[in-house]
Order: structure tokens, then sequence, then C-alpha cells
């Protein structure tokens, strides 16, 4: 399984979640987050990382041109678009990319919202589901209802996001199977500060050791 712990700012942090096992380390590009790093922060982390690990970035109704800026200069090899982005655009955009891989973001607030799920799997690699949240557009701590997804089954890979933590993600994966689970404020002591200890306990309940 796929795990990704997003939010990385601090060199030696990614470094060492990577060897706890984390399968990707996501660095949020979006301006108004208070965990945004530019493509030199990233760059900090992504050199000294020595095993292998998937460099995430991570936009919010950014354009083509920024995103590819942004993939070329931090070297990133995907993305997750995590605002307003249209199927049209996914499609714009993985065309320029080529073989880095796009994850498209549904910020889920009911049902209904899950129909929007098939009109991306053509255009995407991988779909994530996160929480809606009205003022927030991600890193909100806000769980989704995953007794309602059980049925959720889309055509192409799928990663668990929003208000996952050490403690209820044993939960959430005896409820779903995803591909991959993605945790931000859950393993934080503040944002963009990860608490070591934390996300030891996370793969510690996960049954993973050190890489
Ligand atoms: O973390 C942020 O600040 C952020 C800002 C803008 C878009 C997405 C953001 N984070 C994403 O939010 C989800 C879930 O976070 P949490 O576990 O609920 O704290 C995750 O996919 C992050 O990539």
């Amino acid at each position: 399984m796929r795990i990704k712990i997003c939010g990385i700012t601090i060199p030696e942090q990614g470094v060492a979640i990577a060897r706890m096992g984390a399968t990707a380390l996501g660095f949020i590009c979006v301006p108004t987050s208070p965990r945004y790093v530019t493509s030199a922060q990233i760059n900090a982390v992504v050199k000294d990382l020595s095993v292998k690990v998937d460099r995430i970035g991570v936009f919010a109704n950014a354009t083509v041109e920024e995103i590819c800026q942004t993939v070329a200069e931090a070297g990133l090899n995907g993305v997750q678009l995590h605002g307003d982005e249209t199927e049209e655009f996914c499609q714009e955009l993985r065309q320029r990319l080529g073989s880095v891989e796009t994850i498209k973001a549904l910020r889920v607030r009911s049902q209904e919202g899950l129909k929007q799920v098939e009109i991306y799997t053509p255009w995407v690699d991988t779909l994530l589901l996160d929480a809606y949240h009205p003022q927030m557009l991600g890193g909100t701590g806000t769980t989704l209802d995953w007794s309602s997804l059980q049925q959720f089954h889309p055509s192409c890979p799928w990663l668990l996001a929003g208000g996952l933590t050490p403690d209820n993600v044993l939960d959430a994966l005896n409820q779903l199977q995803p591909s991959g689970i993605d945790l931000s404020s859950g393993v934080e002591r503040s944002p963009g500060d990860k608490d070591l200890d934390k996300v030891a306990k996370l793969f510690e309940k996960l049954g993973i050791g050190n890489r």
C-alpha cells in the first residue's frame, strides 16, 4: 500500500520519514498554505533522500505553466491537483507532463460529489479523496464518512486522505481498501512541522519497519 506523508517543509524530517517507510513525500505548492514550500526548499529535501520515494507537488488552481515549471525545478515525479481543476485541465496537464503521475484530489461534500469521479478517471493516473471544508482547501484534519465509501471502487487507483491519524488509520482501513493513504496534519506538531513520534507510531500500527 502507498503511504504518502504530506506537507514536508524540513529536510531532516523528509529524510527520516522516507527511511521510516513512506512511499511518497508531499510538498505543498499552494502559496496560501502555512505548509507552502518553494522549489528551492523542495530541492533541499530531495537532494538528501537516500531511499526511493515519490515526490509529489500539491497544487490548487495553478496554471499548467506554473505546475510544469515547479515540476522541473523541484525534481517532482507526481502532481496532486487539489483545487477546482477541470477534466480538460487534467488532460492538458497530463499531455505536458508525460510520465509524471497526475493525482486529482476530490474534496467530497456529499455522495453526489462522488459522481465526478468517472469524468476524471480517463485523464488522471490516481484519484485522492479528501474531506470538504468550507474555508480550507486541504490539511484540515477533517475525516470523510468512511462508511459511505464502502462501495467506492473507481476504475483507477485511489488514495484516502482527510484527517487520518495513527489512532484512526486502522479503523479507516478496516472499512475501505484504498491503494494508499495520505496523512498531513494528523502527524504534525504544528503546520509543516512533522512529529516524528507520531509518524513512527503510524508505521508501527501499519506493521511497517524502517528501510
Ligand atoms: O496541507 C495543506 O496545507 C494543503 C493546502 C492546500 C491543498 C491541500 C493541502 N493538503 C492536503 O490535504 C490533505 C489532507 O490533509 P489532512 O491529513 O486532513 O491534514 C492531504 O492530501 C494534503 O495533501
